[in-house]
């Protein structure tokens, strides 16, 4: 929705140690994806464990207006009747992203080579996000778009009646451009060849194969080569959404900075694709530890425990590193405030396209509570202050971003002073109940 309510100014503050278990709810990545795939399967699926945030309710919606039919069976159960490839109605209304670049983008590319017309819109921060990454590609399905300078929302798209497959080499690394085409082959005929010179999240090229496209991965020297064979009939499927371990980042790192503190956070995809934090987190000298691994749905899954790490040293984390942790390089920066020495962060301009600059909101944050900063436009340097040294105090900015507001409420337990957020109103975007959730480890988080 691109409405915002009134803002939410939010407070946490130190209040000794987290302890408990803390039950996060599902992918956001896979949620999108099990409802745009599930609009374009022929029958029924079912979804247990859909991410109820506004940014997938926002998507859900979007399908029905393209005709499927979506129902929320309560307690995280949802069914779509998909109308197939190439079975879109058009909408007759304008499509109402809300804050969310994965829905918009998706979705874009899921309807790009069918012949209806949809018009885009969002909130604020979404209509300030570039469209071009997504819409160069599909202008050479024949997709036509009209948008605002700089190719921003609002937007229209007019499908390609005679789509032409396509081989695009994706010039960022982005898993929503990727999967923007991928979803545009499937009702182009022939092959469509998607490259990516380093791998992104594979949740689409998994699901894909899941629903019954025909679909390969080379590894090349050009880099991951997937190839994708349109106009398949997509079957209907049964899907178990794993806990989002891009959510599982807040209460690991409140309980790694808060002291005292152990955190048991169950049940999480450690696909690798997505698991770079934690690997950052143990380099650091962070006391967490992977409990019971298991396979879930083909994911590799296990149980986090983090514990309150008064020893972390600051580290180079690798640009390679980046596409496997961008959502999580907020709430890292807050985590290397407390350990000693530098924390440089490399290779990360993709910040400065999300929800907000998120360099540059992470930044003016952590300097209103006291930590040096340096940056440039791929480079993000915290100087850490060790446990117990991060003064706090500040009012941070969260610019409609979930991340930003929930990484600043975690600087907070474990700074002198307590830290404020002028809006936490974006965090139900991905994570509805993170307070009740942080309040239950025994976080004091209030609204003001
Ligand atoms: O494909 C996805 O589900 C996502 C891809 C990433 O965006 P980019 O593709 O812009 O890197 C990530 O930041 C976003 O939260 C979810
Ligand atoms: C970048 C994010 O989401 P999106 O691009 O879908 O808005 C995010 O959730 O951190």
């Amino acid at each position: 929705m691109s409405g915002h309510g009134d803002p939410i100014p939010m407070t946490s503050r130190a209040g000794g140690a987290l302890s408990g278990e803390a039950h996060v709810p599902g992918d956001k990545s896979i949620s999108h994806r099990s409802l745009i795939l599930g609009a374009m399967a022929v029958g029924e699926t079912k979804v247990s464990g859909l991410l109820e945030g506004q940014d997938v309710l926002d998507t859900g919606r979007a399908m029905q207006a393209f005709g499927a039919e979506v129902i929320n069976h309560g307690g995280g159960n949802w069914s779509v009747h998909g109308v197939g490839v190439g079975g879109f109605a058009e909408p007759s209304q304008v499509i109402d992203c809300g804050n969310s670049g994965t829905g918009v983008r998706l979705i874009m590319g899921a309807m790009a080579t069918s012949p209806i017309t949809a018009t885009f819109t969002g909130d604020a921060s979404l209509n300030g996000r570039p469209m071009g990454r997504v819409t160069d590609p599909l202008a050479l399905f024949g997709t036509q778009s009209y948008g605002r300078k700089g190719g921003r929302l609002p937007m229209t798209i007019v499908g390609a009646a005679n789509p032409a497959p396509v081989r695009y080499t994706v010039p960022m690394p982005s898993a929503q451009v990727k999967s923007a085409v991928l979803l545009a082959g499937l009702n182009a005929p022939g092959e469509t060849v998607v490259i990516e010179k380093e791998a992104t999240r594979d949740h689409s090229e998994r699901m894909l194969v899941g629903f019954g496209a025909n679909l390969s991965v080379d590894d090349s020297n050009e880099g991951r080569v997937i190839t994708l064979t349109g106009q398949p009939e997509l079957k209907p499927q049964t899907i178990t959404v794993p806990r989002d371990p891009s959510s599982a980042a807040f209460p690991v790192c409140a309980g790694i900075v808060a002291p005292g503190s152990d955190v048991l956070v169950p049940g999480i995809g450690l696909n690798p694709t997505r698991a770079g934090l934690f690997t950052t987190l143990q380099e650091m000298g962070a006391d967490l530890t992977f409990e019971n691994m298991r396979e879930e749905g083909g994911e590799p899954v296990a149980d986090l425990r983090a514990k309150f790490s008064d020893n972390m040293q600051g580290i180079e984390v690798p640009p390679e590193r980046a596409a496997s942790m961008i959502d999580e390089y907020p709430v890292l920066s807050v985590v290397a405030a407390f350990a000693t020495g530098k924390t440089v962060m490399r290779g990360v301009k993709e910040l400065r396209v999300k929800e907000s600059d998120r360099i540059d909101a992470m930044a003016r944050g952590l300097e209103a509570c006291g930590v040096t900063i340096e940056e440039d436009e791929d480079t993000f340097t915290v100087h850490g202050m060790g446990v117990g040294g991060v003064p706090g105090g500040g009012t941070c900015a969260t610019h409609l971003d979930h991340r930003i507001a929930m990484s600043f409420m975690v600087l907070g337990l474990g700074t002198q002073k307590p830290v404020h957020i002028d809006d936490g109103g974006p965090i139900a975007t991905s994570f509805p109940i993170f307070e009740d959730l942080m309040r239950g480890l025994g976080a004091t988080i209030t609204r003001d």
